[in-house]
């Protein structure tokens, strides 16, 4: 089958709102710490800290919204909300499909994430056999090599000298679900398969990205040179 674009060897795949369907308790938990303030936690403010690192994230929910605590306080409120939710959090639709394809035929993968490794831990825990199958993690959070999170690039190109052979960041797939994260691809130079999540808007994202899907069970291995389904 023809490649539609040019071909990839190496693919890093984002967690949050991507392979696992943790956005919307990301907003469960913001809306009811945030409401106790009687505050409330808009879609524009979600955009704007989908991907961010969790210390920077809480920075700019504790500025935007006036909250009259300290971020460390809201952190540990949201916290605490997550360690309710996350042990149980789903997979996104056809996430394990591609990830255990991709695998099968030997394709060096990497996740890349705003999160701390605390929240990794704890929304991976139920799903650890297939994330195992990842060769490492980037943690911006809490990651010493990466100098600043999303929509900075430094978290995929740390990913990508982590597969050891200096491969060229043309040649590695970043699969994405926020405009922070295609904005980091972009500058990063790598191709982005974006799928957008109900908290992302196709046109914030449409621009950076080399293709925009509905769903990642609508990805075709072969548009960029890897094995597709069923080979
Ligand atoms: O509603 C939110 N979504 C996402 C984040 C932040 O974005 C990161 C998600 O990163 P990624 O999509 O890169 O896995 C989370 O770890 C968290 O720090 C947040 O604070 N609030
Ligand atoms: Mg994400």
């Amino acid at each position: 089958m023809a490649k539609r674009f040019p071909q990839v060897t190496k693919v890093i795949f984002d967690v949050d709102g991507l392979l696992l369907d943790t956005e919307r308790l990301y907003l469960l938990a913001a809306l009811k710490v945030c409401s106790e303030y009687g505050k409330k936690y808009t879609r524009e403010l979600k955009a704007k800290v989908m991907g961010k690192s969790e210390k920077e994230a809480t920075r700019i929910v504790v500025d935007y919204l006036q909250l009259p605590i300290q971020p460390e306080e809201y952190k540990e409120k949201v916290r605490a909300e997550h360690m309710k939710t996350f042990p149980s959090v789903a997979l996104l639709p056809g996430a394990e499909t591609l990830v255990r394809h991709l695998h099968k035929h030997n394709i060096p993968m990497a996740v890349a994430s705003g999160s701390s490794n605390w929240s990794y831990n704890l929304k991976t825990a139920s799903h650890k056999e297939l994330f195992s199958l990842f060769s490492h993690a980037v943690l911006c959070g809490d990651d010493p090599d990466v100098k600043a999170g999303k929509p900075h690039p430094d978290c995929f190109l740390v990913a990508a000298r982590r597969f050891g052979d200096n491969p060229d960041v043309k040649e590695i797939l970043i699969f994405e679900d926020a405009p922070n994260g295609v904005e980091a691809a972009s500058a990063a130079g790598m191709p982005c398969v974006c799928v957008p999540g109900e908290w992302t808007d196709r046109s914030d994202v449409t621009a950076k990205s080399t293709i925009v899907l509905d769903s990642l069970e609508l990805f075709r291995p072969e548009d960029f040179g890897l094995p597709s389904y069923g080979s």
